[in-house]
């Protein structure tokens, strides 16, 4: 029987990245199916962040390749990335203070996007749509960010740290969005969580990165069941 070849949604080879200079990850190689749910998962300063912006093209690529679907978007811009179906949701809540709820929204709205889709994810955000960014609790700002990312159509979302700072409630209403962002394997989800057990509980596959260098990647279930391993690589194991 002829052997059917995955269909990667995205992949990086034998990347090194970093600031200027700097090399932060160090031939990072990764593939990804498409509709994986991946989590990413390190401590402070391993490179996580930097392992998204790499794939965003937010940062300096000093080799390898990244590819996106069967193309290699290595040379493109952040907003061309963007256009082919990549989208980021970044750490630092990213909404327009001075504009509604709405507006954040209509003004990145791109192809077939609708607001009932948002609001449909976020109830909140549709008892807030007159409201403006600066009246946002911090749960309210990052669904508009998340939501915001959507209304771009992404093939593909990178999720960097979605629950910091957010209290339980919200995080558990933010993780039930993602399963939905996730549901049939329509979009491809890639989330950073220092969150361990809420982003294993979510992801199929597990991805552990220390020093810019990957040194886990397998079940994410097999992983929650090593929490010596857990508490190796990430330190305390956080709830
Ligand atoms: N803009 C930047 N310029 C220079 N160095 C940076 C920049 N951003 C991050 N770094 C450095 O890159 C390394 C990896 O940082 P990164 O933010 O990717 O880690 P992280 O795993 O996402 O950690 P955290 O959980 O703290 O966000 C750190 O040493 C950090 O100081």
């Amino acid at each position: 029987m002829p052997e059917t070849k995955p269909d990667f949604a995205l992949s990086l080879q034998n990347v090194t990245a970093g600031y200027g200079q700097t090399h932060i990850l160090r031939n990072l190689s990764l593939r990804i199916i498409r509709g994986e749910r991946v989590a990413v998962i390190g401590r402070n300063g391993a490179g996580k962040t930097t392992m998204l912006s790499t794939v965003m093209g937010l940062t300096r690529l000093h080799g390898g390749r990244v590819s996106l679907g069967e193309e290699d978007i290595s040379r493109l811009s952040p907003h061309q990335r963007s256009m082919r179906g990549l989208g980021l949701v970044p750490q630092t809540r990213d909404i327009f203070a001075s504009l509604t709820v709405e507006e954040n929204l209509t003004a990145v709205m791109r192809g077939k996007s609708t607001l009932d889709e948002a609001y449909a994810l976020f109830p909140r955000l549709k008892e807030r749509r007159r409201n403006g960014g600066t009246q946002l609790s911090g749960g309210e700002q990052q669904m508009l960010t998340i939501a915001r990312t959507l209304m771009t159509e992404p093939d593909v979302v990178l999720l960097d740290e979605p629950l910091e700072g957010l209290a339980p409630v919200i995080c558990e209403q933010l993780m039930q969005a993602f399963e939905q962002l996730a549901a049939d394997g329509r979009r491809t989800v890639v989330l950073v969580e220092q969150h361990a057990s809420a982003a294993l509980a979510f992801a199929t596959r597990a991805i552990v990165i220390t020093n810019g260098s990957i040194v886990y990647d397998d079940s994410a279930a097999a992983l929650k069941q090593q929490p010596e391993l857990l508490e190796r690589h990430i330190g305390v194991a956080r709830g």
